[in-house]
């Protein structure tokens, strides 16, 4: 039983990185780290030494999805499903490992996603107190993939990978919790034509952290493109735009939380407007759309 903390990072590409690290600090709200020795600029919303990467790339979209590990032990399990479903992971090299405040991590493209997954156990940053930002962002919350596989990738996730199914949205989009973290989701797999990314999910303290960040967008000239709304699957109130590259971020107050033994099970919710956004509000087109195709992983190892 491969046991996990948490989604904890995510690298993205961006065709302008100037201007994305702005957009990320000023609009989104995220802290300012570092740059690394390519140019990558790293960006934080907890404690943790960094959650968001951005690289300088010709078009924009997903990059890596970085899930931490329980402990050390879980590796070598990991490692051997993996290893029997066929995949190869990769060591990431210690200096890399080091830049990034990680005892150790595993990258792997995971064909069904179509996305490079990164496994990592993160070592403590206590050094530098986290400030919140434009918005008190409490942790990153989830990564939703777009994939023509999904029934394929749910399969796999759930029974290789030990993450638990919390819902079902039609045949649209599953919502998976990163066993035994809380939260109703940590991943979505989203039925689509192409791999790529579906949005990144940043969850707020407060239901004014979605209000200000409506006019803050407004008033930053960003497209907002669906919601204000609430999910009825995860509870939360929900508010969704588009970074610079036309890429879905997601703000989001309130999500329900499960216990490790004894969760509810799955439900199989109907696609329905209403199952959607309980408050009623129309999507975007461009919503969930906007991402070039994911990295491969020699892209993802560059600079590894
Ligand atoms: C894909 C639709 C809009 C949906 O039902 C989304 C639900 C949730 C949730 O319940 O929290 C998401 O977070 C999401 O996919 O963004
Ligand atoms: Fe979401």
């Amino acid at each position: 039983m491969i046991r996990y903390q948490k989604f904890g990072r995510v690298e993205l590409n961006v065709t302008d990185l100037a201007r994305s690290r702005r957009y990320y600090e000023d609009i989104v709200g995220l802290q300012f780290v570092e740059q690394g020795p390519e140019g990558e600029v790293l960006l934080r919303c907890d404690h943790d030494h960094h959650n968001v990467v951005l690289h300088a790339a010709a078009s924009a979209g997903l990059r890596v999805a970085g899930f931490g590990l329980e402990d050390e032990s879980q590796f070598e399990p990991l490692r051997e499903r993996l290893r029997a479903a066929g995949l190869d992971a990769r060591e990431i090299p210690p200096a890399l490992c080091a830049r990034h405040r990680q005892q150790r991590a595993l990258r792997v493209f995971e064909p069904r996603v179509g996305a490079v997954i990164e496994f990592y156990l993160p070592l403590a940053d206590t050094a530098r107190p986290f400030r919140p930002g434009v918005a008190r962002i409490q942790r990153l919350g989830h990564v939703v993939f777009n994939t023509p596989r999904a029934a394929e990738a749910i399969a796999f996730w759930r029974d290789v990978l030990n993450f638990r199914v919390s819902d079902a949205v039609g045949e649209m989009v599953t919502f998976l919790r990163v066993w035994p973290n809380p939260w109703h989701h940590g991943i979505g797999i989203a039925s689509a034509p192409e791999y790529s990314l579906h949005h990144v999910n940043y969850m707020v303290s407060e239901i004014d952290d979605i209000g200000r960040a409506l006019a803050r967008l407004r008033k930053a000239q960003s497209p907002v493109v669906f919601g204000p709304g609430r999910h009825p699957a995860s509870e939360s109130v929900f508010l969704y735009f588009l970074d610079p590259d036309g890429l879905t971020m997601e703000y989001s107050f309130g999500m329900e939380a499960f216990p490790e033994r004894f969760a509810r099970e799955p439900r199989q919710l109907p696609l329905a407007p209403e199952w959607l956004d309980a408050w009623g509000s129309e999507r975007d087109p461009r919503c969930f759309t906007g991402a070039a195709p994911n990295a491969p992983l020699e892209a993802a190892m560059e600079g590894a």
